[in-house]
């Protein structure tokens, strides 16, 4: 599954008609698939009101307004004069069933279930005057909402908040991205009928998706021993920061390490799990951090001002690292690029700001782009932290699809930095590792969902939702239904 920008959308949809697949077809697909997906969630509804606008995202409504009126719902229609192409087509059809009234007109009071069709894909800017009033009319009306598309207005304000999405032919930034996606409801991901070849343009970011993370889950064959599963050494820790390392390697643990080591001044009062290895040195180049028994490193946890120092020392082990918080620093990235050791940075927008001479601001407002940024900028994998978070690294993108604001929270970055380290162990290359990384972590934070859950559950939480995943339980949010957090 892949993550469509409006433009390759519209792009997918001309080499549609260019192979030859009538355009009308498609609208026919797409309004059906709206009135098919609010009769079934409003299934006692009897009445609907359609509010159309002039594209083709107003030609879909009217789609959908005369197959719930051939299926025997009352429906008002509203919508301007003046439609072209195939929206004109679905208006002819539509008329010679029903009476078409003007936006004027608008009543909602009468209607158990509003169709929003305004606006999709084709907005250009904020809505304003008439329209502006029709989306705030549609939301006072206090009645569900289904969005055509995308519920119109997004990504700007003010736009339609709707109840049910119907995302047509693929996902775009505003069932992805918040706010869009919380002015969503559920999202109904609706196929009409593209090629599946159009569907899938590497060079689009890719939505995280159940079925693809669980082939990149490590076999454990038989006659594993913990030397083999992937062993994972977290440096980190600092005399203020004992917490962190401590959580890394519960996290490395709990998504599968078979032995984790943590390295950590002998001055900190770090308490790492019963489990792992304590390797405390009394500097960072102590020759004992050689000795550690690991696949893959996990560094720069509540390293404090030592941070940088820990990151230097360990990047000559030459093993694949996670390089996160106090690691984050542009010289220290480098220097692992320069080494060509395989790398994934897990910077949250703040971190990414440093390294990129940036503001936060910047960061927060075009993750993805700040993201291949850092990909580009330091040849690594990037994985920048938010909701939701997303993935880059030279060539590629990724964007999660599990995750929630519960996991706002103290040390849920260092139970994900050990996560993916244990994957880096277990032998996954940095993409892979990273993404199953943070997909697990979402998974986790949504298995947990509620606000005030600790960094420790989501590392506990993470072999409970791994053993869904490899069972072939989930599904992506699209398919599944699932409200997205407000
Ligand atoms: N593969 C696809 O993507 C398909 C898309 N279809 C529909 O087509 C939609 C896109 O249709 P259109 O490109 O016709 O665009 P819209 O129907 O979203 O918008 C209509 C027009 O409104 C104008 N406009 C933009 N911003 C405005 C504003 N702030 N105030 C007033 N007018 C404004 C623009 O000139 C735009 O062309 C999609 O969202 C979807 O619903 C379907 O018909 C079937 C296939
Ligand atoms: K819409």
């Amino acid at each position: 599954m892949r993550l469509f920008t409006p433009e390759a959308m519209r792009a997918a949809d001309a080499q549609a008609v260019e192979l030859g697949y009538p355009s009308l077809l498609l609208m026919e697909a797409a309004g059906r698939a709206v009135a098919e997906a609010a009769r079934a969630a409003w299934p006692e509804a009897e009445s609907y009101a359609v509010v159309a606008g002039k594209g083709n995202n107003g030609g879909d409504g009217l789609v959908a307004a005369r197959w719930l009126h051939l299926w025997g719902r009352e429906v008002r229609v509203y919508a301007p004069e003046g439609h072209r192409g195939d929206a004109a087509l679905a208006r002819a059809a539509l008329a010679a069933h029903l009476e078409i009234e003007p936006l004027e007109a608008v009543d909602l009071r009468e209607a158990d279930v509003v169709v929003d069709a305004l606006f999709g894909t084709g907005l250009t800017r904020p809505l304003e005057g008439a329209w502006a009033e029709l989306a705030e009319r549609i939301n006072a009306a206090d009645r569900p909402v289904v969005a055509v598309d995308v519920p119109s207005g997004l990504p700007y304000a003010p736009h339609v908040r709707a109840d049910l999405t119907v995302a047509l032919a693929g996902l775009k930034p505003d069932h992805v991205f918040y706010p869009g996606r919380s002015a969503c409801g559920r999202i109904q991901l609706a196929p009409i009928g593209l090629p599946p070849a159009l569907l899938e343009p590497r060079e689009l970011p890719e939505l995280l998706d159940p079925e693809t993370m669980r082939a990149l889950l490590p076999s454990r064959p038989g006659h594993a021993h913990k030397g083999s599963v992937g062993r994972v050494l977290v440096v980190g820790g600092a005399a203020e920061y004992t917490g962190a390392p401590a959580l890394a390697a519960l996290g490395a643990y709990r998504a599968g390490a078979g032995l984790v080591t943590v390295a950590y001044p002998s001055d900190a009062r770090v308490d790492p799990p019963l489990e792992a290895v304590r390797l405390p040195v009394s500097r960072w180049q102590d020759a004992r951090l050689f000795e550690a028994k690991a696949e893959a490193l996990a560094v720069g946890m509540g390293g404090g001002s030592g941070g940088g120092a820990a990151a230097r020392a360990a990047l000559k082990l030459k093993k694949p690292t996670v390089l996160d918080a106090d690691a984050l620093y542009p010289e220290v990235v480098k220097a692992y690029a320069a080494a060509a050791v395989p790398t994934v940075i897990t910077p949250h927008p703040g971190e990414a700001a440093r390294l990129l001479e940036t503001g936060v601001g910047t960061v927060v407002q075009d993750p993805l782009g700040s993201a291949c940024e850092l990909a580009r900028r330091f040849r690594t994998t990037a994985v920048l932290k938010g909701g939701p978070t997303v993935l880059c690294e030279p060539g590629r993108a990724a964007v999660n699809t599990t995750g929630n604001p519960a996991m706002a929270t103290g040390g849920a970055g260092d139970v994900l930095s050990g996560a993916i380290a244990a994957f880096l162990a277990a032998g996954l290359a940095p993409w892979d590792a990273a993404r199953l990384g943070v997909y697990l972590h979402g998974l986790a934070g949504d298995h947990l969902g509620r606000i005030g859950l600790t960094a420790h559950e989501l590392a506990e939480a993470l072999p409970v939702v791994r053993e869904k995943l490899e069972l072939g339980y989930l599904r992506p949010y699209w398919e599944a239904g699932l409200l997205s957090p407000r």
